[in-house]
């Protein structure tokens, strides 16, 4: 049996008064997140779309990228990540990506939706045909972009992930 990783509040706390701090501090919404590795914390971000011009900011996603300049890697192995809100689908990906072991997070994306952040729209986006999206999407030069692929598979250089 798999054994599951227990959370600590200790942690969710650090996320949520990261997350209500921001509020104060006008550097962005009201989410924050934190990266813990062995019971130590890698990282402690907060969202900062609004101050930094940057829309993919997002509590969880700087937090993923503060833990992994820290420690060198482009994975969070064994690593939990406590964040004061219910990831948006951008972060949701970000977090499979950085292969995490755990997400705990405080709000719900019910809560969220009701303080004004809905991206319940965005799951139903995805499912939907490339014709039927809000924003236009369309294939171009499909035959040339398989090229890197193609050199992609070939290369004795690459690193999986
Ligand atoms: N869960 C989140 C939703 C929106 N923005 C964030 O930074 N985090």
């Amino acid at each position: 049996m798999a054994s599951t990783v227990q959370p600590d509040p200790k942690f969710m706390r650090m996320a949520i008064a990261l997350a209500t701090e921001n509020v104060r501090s006008g550097r962005g919404g009201p989410f924050g997140a934190v990266v813990v590795r062995n019971g130590e914390v890698l990282a402690a971000e907060a969202n900062t779309v609004t101050s930094s011009n940057d829309p993919t900011a997002h509590a969880e996603v700087n937090a993923i990228r503060a833990a992994c300049r820290k420690i060198e890697s482009f994975q969070l192995d064994d690593c939990e990540v406590y964040t004061s809100c219910e990831p948006c689908p951008m972060c949701f990906a970000a977090l499979y990506w950085s292969r995490c072991r755990a997400v705990f997070f405080g709000n719900t994306k019910t809560d969220a939706a009701a303080a004004g952040f809905d991206d319940s729209f965005l799951y139903d986006e995805v499912k939907r045909p490339v014709e039927e999206r809000r924003i236009p999407f369309a294939r171009v030069l499909g035959d040339e972009a398989i090229e890197s692929f193609e050199v992609w598979k070939q290369s004795m250089e690459r690193v999986d992930y």
